[in-house]
């Protein structure tokens, strides 16, 4: 007999208690990979895209594990020079999060930098999309995975080709095959700015 058992103080654990505990252990020591786009078109737009990737690390159960160059990319969607053009880049991270818990941090984020919605593809401070969580396959509007435009767009594949060269979007195939298919034709890279990984 164990000592938990001759301890008359002790009381027994109900077995649905263990299940779920031990299902928590498993989430938290098994991190899952998600791919975040980050674009920025107005204000500060490094500062702004510096402090989201702050913010992301700074969320429990987020640890931001690869930061891609910055490129400056041509308004996507929408009329030739009616906005100003975008800082983009990509970042990797381990979550313990599921990935209803991710986006909601993603647009706390995007609030916290004020960003205003008004109309589809229109300007903002920042923007946060989940471009992939692990191999997770979804087509819930509210949460759609695989992003439902990421294989469209060079200014998220370019980045995320940058860190992770051998990336496949679930669905849709290798990241570099990708992007050779659509071209980098208004995605250009900025060595000039340089993104931080978080300490
Ligand atoms: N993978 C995803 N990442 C972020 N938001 C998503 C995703 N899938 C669905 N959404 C939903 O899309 C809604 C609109 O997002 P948002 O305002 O950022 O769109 P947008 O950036 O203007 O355009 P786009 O979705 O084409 O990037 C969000 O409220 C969110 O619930
Ligand atoms: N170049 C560029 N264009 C866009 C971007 C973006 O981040 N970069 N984001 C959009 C909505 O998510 C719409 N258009």
């Amino acid at each position: 007999m164990n000592a938990t058992h001759s301890d008359p103080t002790v009381q027994p654990v109900p077995a649905s208690v263990v299940e779920t505990v031990d299902a928590a252990d498993v989430t938290l020591s098994n991190p899952k990979r998600a791919v975040i786009a980050l674009g920025a078109n107005l204000g500060n737009r490094l500062e702004t895209l510096q402090g989201a990737i702050d913010a992301l690390e700074d969320t429990p159960g987020v640890r931001v594990k690869a930061v891609s160059p910055v490129y400056e990319t041509e308004p996507w969607g929408v009329a030739p020079g009616s906005q100003p053009s975008y800082l983009n880049a990509v970042v990797v991270v381990k979550t313990t999060l599921p990935p209803s818990s991710l986006l909601e941090r993603a647009h706390a984020v995007e609030e916290a930098f004020h960003r205003v919605r008004e109309e589809r593809w229109g300007a903002r401070t920042i923007d946060v999309d989940i471009v992939a969580y692990a191999d997770v396959v979804s087509d819930d509007p509210v949460l759609t995975l695989p992003h439902p435009r990421a294989h469209q767009r060079a200014f998220v594949l370019a980045p995320w080709h940058d860190v992770e060269p051998e990336a496949r979007l679930a669905g849709h195939g290798p990241v570099a095959e990708l992007l050779a298919e659509i071209g980098r034709t208004g995605v250009e890279p900025r060595p000039d700015l340089e993104l931080r990984l978080p300490e």
